[in-house]
């Protein structure tokens, strides 16, 4: 059953398999944590730099057409409209002129603004795909510390603030170059009527910096009250059995409500600073439109300049104060974007706890020996969960392990792919210790499957096929009838070719249990634990699954976590854990004749599973205690809202 090489099958439809993903462009950020943010990006933006050059280039002649154009248009009004009537021909020869300008700076702005968001996207994509590259690294203690939300919020909106930046920035920066452009056209005009046109500027960029910093800290609340508001209404989609059991439906609905509550107050908030320096900043250059008219006015009765020349300088007022309204965003984004990579960056420089050391060698064949030489481990705290465990499973055995909840069961498991490293003492495989070996190679020597087993968004068969993309469909018929999941699958209205739901949840536990082990099968691995994995299924279908099993572990080391006997009959030999403690050892018979503790265990465990199910499902719907109330908008508690 070993897969093959070929391609993946007709059945195949969406491949999770992430090695067809297309590789970042860039290599990485600086490792230099010394280095300011945008230093450390250099190498991804260098990595861009052939677009950024020409997205330059066609925003400089954007900028040079829209400063040529008021220039002409001016030019025109003076020159020909006060040519004598016999001499106006010349006025064609300026509306060509002004055509051209215009053609050639939609052209460019087109070139300009496409060439920058396509940099601005390749950018988001590279930091994005460093992140989930990064993240598939690392260790499983990190992804316990934090919070799945957390790394969420990184990977969306902390990517698109700097993605903002690298957009927004570079086209202002260049509107900028408008200005100086501008302005010295300007003043080659007219000194004193530039003084009077730039006197509305520092207003407008004043009035549009106070906007924003108003705006800041409550555009991020809304973007929190948003995420709260949608983790609220995932937890009611995916809890929705839990909360009708417990009647709670009102509750849940008063603790939306009072979300959605807080959610309006802040984006009412953010309406009212709109409302107030939006109309104020377009008046004020009005303000200054009728500045230059006046004094300008005057200038053309003294004859110093043309009227056509007013006109410019009214155009270009219009046109300059957007950078100067925009200044005031650019800051903001700029600090949203320094604290978002700030953010990415604290993953990016995470370093893998579990990682290959230097000098680790593969191990091409396994025979299956598993050894834990008086081994220590505690999930970084205080608190021993296992405690000098001694043990050898020789190649080909089957070993159980039995223990009351918490016992360190589901632990040993995870020392042995290395999920977390043993505090004292080793893990060997075949007499080797496993952190001398590089992790794919002990990875592809030890099978897992545990009790809540993940599927992806993707069809039965490719989910089979995860571990062995290039298994034939022979091969994963074959995994699915040892792990009697192959009755279902053809029951369903596209059989393998089902897609399941998020998280396999459109299939019942058990029918997800089987697709996890014939996941593993398929992989055919020397070393097979199975952590409960059938604790989901019948009796019966168990019992098929043990006939396939037992074929299967002919000759394999395989070691199981369960509480059933039935299960436990399956093991050459059962260990029973106490406080992370080896109490006893030897058959599931002996133990049970021989050792007190053994039968007490089985009793207990049964008994506490059930408690503890309880327990987590009342945990589940604890919520404070709010009830849906109507609420008057206008009277809103300030304090509470904040
Ligand atoms: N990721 C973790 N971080 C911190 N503590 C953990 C973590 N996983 C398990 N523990 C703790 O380690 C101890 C042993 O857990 P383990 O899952 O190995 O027990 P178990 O015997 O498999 O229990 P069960 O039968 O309920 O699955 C428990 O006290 C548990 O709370």
């Amino acid at each position: 059953m070993r897969a093959g090489q070929a391609e993946p099958g007709p059945l195949a439809t969406t491949n999770p398999d992430e090695r067809r993903r297309p590789p970042p462009r860039a290599p990485g950020i600086d490792p230099d944590q010394s280095k300011g943010w945008i230093k450390r990006a250099f190498p991804l933006l260098k990595a861009h730099r052939g677009v950024f050059m020409a997205a330059f280039a066609a925003s400089l002649v954007t900028v040079v057409a829209m400063v040529l154009f008021p220039l002409w248009l001016g030019t025109a009004i003076d020159e020909a409209l006060a040519a004598p009537s016999g001499q106006r021909d010349s006025l064609a020869r300026f509306v060509w002129i002004l055509v051209a300008i215009t053609v050639v700076g939609v052209v460019a702005a087109y070139f300009s603004r496409y060439l920058t968001l396509r940099m601005a996207y390749s950018l988001e994509f590279d930091l994005r795909t460093l992140l989930y590259r990064h993240l598939s690294t690392l260790s499983a203690s990190f992804f316990d510390r934090v919070r799945t939300g957390e790394l969420v919020s990184r990977a969306n909106s902390d990517v698109r603030a700097v993605q903002m930046l690298l957009a927004f920035g570079p086209m202002l920066i260049v509107q900028f170059g408008m200005f100086f452009l501008a302005l010295y056209f300007m003043l080659t005009i007219d000194v004193g009527l530039t003084l009077v046109a730039l006197l509305s500027l520092p207003a407008v960029f004043v009035i549009g910096l106070t906007m924003r910093k108003h705006m800041f800290p409550v555009s991020w609340l809304v973007q929190s009250r948003l995420a709260e508001i949608a983790t609220i209404v995932d937890e009611n989609v995916s809890g929705a059995q839990v909360v009708r059991v417990f009647g709670a439906e009102r509750r849940q609905i008063g603790v939306l409500a009072r979300a959605a509550q807080r959610l309006r107050w802040a984006s009412m908030r953010l309406v009212r600073i709109r409302a107030t320096f939006g109309p104020l900043m377009q008046n004020v250059v009005r303000v200054g439109e009728a500045a230059v008219l006046l004094y300008g006015g005057f200038r053309v009765l003294d004859g110093a300049i043309g009227p056509g020349d007013i006109i410019v300088f009214l155009t270009y007022l219009v046109m300059l104060q957007a950078p100067f309204a925009m200044l005031g965003l650019l800051m903001m984004l700029a600090q949203r974007a320094a604290a978002s990579a700030h953010r990415i960056y604290e993953v990016l420089d995470e370093r893998p706890e579990i990682a290959d050391r230097p000098g680790a060698f593969d191990l091409p064949v396994c025979r299956g020996e598993v050894e834990l030489r008086d081994v220590r481990f505690s999930f970084g705290s205080d608190q021993r969960v296992l405690d000098g465990v001694t043990l050898r499973v020789p190649a080909g055995h089957t070993v159980a392990f039995v223990g009351a909840t918490g016992s360190g069961k589901t632990t040993i498991a995870q020392l042995i792919p290395r999920f977390y490293d043993v505090d004292r003492g080793a893990v060997l495989l075949d007499g080797h210790d496993v952190r001398d070996l590089t992790l794919r190679s002990l990875r592809q020597h030890v099978g897992v499957c545990f009790e809540e087993p993940f599927l992806f968004s993707a069809s039965i068969r490719d989910n089979i096929a995860y571990g062995t993309p290039g298994a034939s469909d022979d091969d994963v018929v074959a995994a699915a009838k040892v792990a009697g999941a192959h009755e279902f699958i053809t029951q369903l209205a596209f059989g393998y070719t089902t897609v399941v739901g998020e998280r396999g949840y459109t299939l019942s536990g058990g029918q997800r249990q089987r697709i996890a082990i014939a996941r593993t099968v398929l992989v055919n691995p020397p070393i097979l634990i199975l952590d409960d994995a059938t604790s989901a299924i019948d009796v019966q279908t168990e019992q098929r699954i043990h006939d396939g099993l037992r074929q299967l572990m002919h000759g394999r080391t395989t070691l199981i976590v369960a509480h059933r006997l039935s299960t436990l009959s399956l093991a050459d030999r059962v260990v029973l854990l106490e406080g992370g403690r080896i109490a006893a050892t030897g058959t599931h018979q002996e133990l049970l004749t021989t050792e007190p503790r053994y039968a007490a265990a089985l009793a207990h465990v049964t008994d506490e599973e059930r408690i503890r199910a309880a327990q987590l499902e009342r945990e589940r719907t604890v919520t404070p205690d709010v009830e849906w109330r109507p609420i008057d908008p206008d009277h809103l508690d300030e304090e509470e809202m904040l």
